[in-house]
């Protein structure tokens, strides 16, 4: 490709779609990004500092995203010669396209006439289907509602298509004298009030662009375990494009996904117990804030979409947090965007909130598949939060709240990476200590072997029992659930099954830890003794670290995100349980 103003970065590699379906994430992967209009710049610069810090943490120079800039809105207009076709260079079309994944920054639309959107139009270009805005609060955040942690729902917002694919024609121009002439006298159309000055636009909704979305959607939802995909539709008005959609939603989930009607329908119901149910649009709009545990996963076209996450968002904190990616699940094409727009007013004032920005690269790093930093930025978004050193939006509704610049807030998340974990449950934090310790003291000796390990874990509970983080006998019991537990990942590690160890549970609390010290110390630590299977079950009121726990009775098996205590199976009660990762 040959490139007019874009640089391709020295160093890093594209990343690519393999044809397993799955990304080739290269170490040091080439990421597009536009810098935006408006607040753009200020977001990009500190969501940048922020991502970059959290590789940086997470995987210590390892890996690293080489950015390469691309030109949209009013920075492009002006280095690519001010014409019509400046505002959204080819070549910056064919970089996003050709280097897969990018992060976005805001772009001016004017109302009313002149330009199309230039947003939009990268959508429909890289037939950006699925636009994904999850809503979540985040603990702290102000918010108009009562509750707002009810409000965790993940938008599906149609991308390509509706009355948002700009075929529209202005009042009086000859164009839409033709239309509704061939409206009027062509197909017997009768009901435009006002002929003579109506401006029309087209609204197409087609049965493919439909079912592929609402796949995504259901797939979304039974990858995330929930419970719910409401179709969000106004088909009782518009029949042909937003009841269709309705009726194409439910045909999906009957014929690709085996799901069966409930009570004579038409809501219908997954094998794994998924409700696939619709809401019309305005009753929609009002239940979201009245019921809003009702709703999981909404999928709904373009211009439903549109009003719904921005009001949604009000209800967890307001636009300054709002995140948002535009996928092809298929090519593997994705451009993470944040849902708010340009912001004139505060362009250039280094004051507005970065979080939306940065927590659509947190969700890009996760698509990308280095979990441990994205979760390093909402610990860090997190931490900021909870510090009540907030900007502007936040700050106006938040007592004894600090009130902090874009780039103190940015500057506030980083710091907040390196906060110690909490799992809020005492005794589990106590065991994350005493791992955290464990791994500090073995790291620090010269020595790397098995024998040594023992040494160090004893070390790490006389040294914490001496300061107070727990009593003689609680860490007595700590340190045998630390030995089972480092004992059982050793077995796991050393049977070659790294792979076997789920990344985006690595991340946290003493999984985090012994899995940093396994990975380090490698072979020397091969000889740590091998128990029988009895000494590394784990039992109902133990304490331990993320990772799977299946019934030995039954076979159930509970999914641990974070260290904690094991309760009875849930299923058939029993105590005893095999873990695995
Ligand atoms: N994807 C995109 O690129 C999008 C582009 N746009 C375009 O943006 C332009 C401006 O649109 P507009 O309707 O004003 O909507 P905006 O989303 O740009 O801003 C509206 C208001 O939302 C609040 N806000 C927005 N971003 C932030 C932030 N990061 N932190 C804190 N508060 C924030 C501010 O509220 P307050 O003043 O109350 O503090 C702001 O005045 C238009 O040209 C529009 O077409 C719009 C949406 C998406
Ligand atoms: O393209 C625009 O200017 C606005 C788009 C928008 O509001 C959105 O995608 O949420
Ligand atoms: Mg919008």
């Amino acid at each position: 490709m040959v490139l007019k103003h874009i640089c391709a970065p020295e160093n890093g590699e594209k990343i690519t779609m393999g044809d397993d379906g799955k990304l080739n994430v290269p170490d040091q992967p080439i990421v597009t990004f536009i810098e935006g209009d408006g607040i753009g710049p200020d977001i990009w610069k500190a969501t940048r500092a922020m991502l970059d810090a959290a590789v940086e943490k997470a995987y210590a120079g390892s890996r690293k995203i080489s950015w390469m800039e691309v030109y949209a809105g009013e920075k492009a207009w002006n280095l690519y010669g001010q014409s019509d076709d400046a505002w959204l260079p080819k070549e910056s079309l064919d970089a996003m396209t050709e280097y897969l994944v990018g992060l976005k920054g805001p772009l001016t639309t004017p109302i009313g006439g002149g330009m199309g959107s230039l947003n939009v139009a990268i959508r429909q270009v890289m037939d950006l289907y699925v636009c994904l805005r999850p809503v979540k609060h985040f603990t702290g955040v102000p918010s108009p509602v009562k509750r707002p942690e009810d409000v965790d729902m993940v938008i599906f917002r149609e991308n390509t298509e509706d009355i948002y694919a700009g075929i529209e024609w202005p009042a009086g121009s000859d164009d839409v004298k033709k239309v509704i002439d061939f409206l009027q006298n062509e197909m017997g159309v009768s009901k435009i009030r006002f002929p003579e000055s109506s401006g029309i636009g087209v609204k197409p909704v087609s049965q493919e662009g439909t079912a592929r979305l609402v796949r995504a959607a259901i797939q979304y939802a039974i990858d995330n375990e929930l419970k719910s995909v409401t179709l969000v539709h106004k088909g009782n008005i518009m029949k042909y494009t937003e009841g269709a959609f309705r009726n194409w939603g439910y045909e999906i989930a009957k014929n690709e996904f085996g799901a069966v009607e409930i009570d004579g329908g038409p809501w219908c119901k997954l094998p794994n117990g998924i409700v696939i149910k619709d809401a019309i649009a305005d009753i929609a709009l009002q239940q979201v804030l009245t019921r809003p545990t009702e709703f999981d996963v909404i999928a709904t076209l373009n211009l439903n979409g549109d009003y719904l996450s921005d009001a949604l968002a009000a209800q967890v904190g307001g636009i300054g947090i709002a995140p948002g990616a535009n996928i092809n699940y298929t090519s593997g094409h994705a451009i993470f965007e944040a849902t708010h727009g340009t912001a004139p007013k505060y362009a250039g004032k280094d004051m507005v909130n970065p979080s939306s920005m940065t927590l659509s690269g947190e969700m890009m790093l996760r698509y990308l598949g280095w979990t441990e930093a994205a979760d390093l930025v909402l610990k860090g978004i997190n931490g900021a939060i909870a510090a009540k050193t907030v900007t502007y939006d936040f700050h106006r509704l938040m007592e004894g709240a600090t009130k902090l610049s874009t780039s103190e807030f940015g500057d506030a998340v980083i710091a907040h990476m390196g906060d110690a974990e909490h799992t809020g449950d005492e005794v589990a934090d106590q065991y994350d200590q005493l791992a955290e310790r464990f791994k500090e003291l073995f790291e620090s000796g010269a020595e790397k072997s098995s024998e040594f390990a023992a040494t160090a874990m004893e070390k790490a509970r006389q040294q914490l029992t001496a300061a107070g983080a727990f009593s003689e006998e609680q860490g007595k019991n700590l340190k045998v659930f630390l030995e089972r537990d480092f004992s059982q990942m050793a077995q796991t590690m050393r049977d070659g099954a790294k792979e076997k160890l789920n990344p985006s549970r690595v991340s946290v609390g003493a999984l985090s830890s012994l899995y940093a010290l396994l990975n380090a110390a490698g072979l020397a630590l091969s000889s740590v003794a091998v128990r029988t299977q009895k000494a590394l079950s784990c039992r109902s009121g133990e304490i331990t670290s993320a990772g799977t726990l299946t019934c030995i009775s039954c076979d159930h098996e509970l999914h641990f995100k974070k260290t904690g205590r094991v309760p009875p199976c849930p299923k058939c009660h029993a105590t005893e349980f095999r873990k695995s990762y």
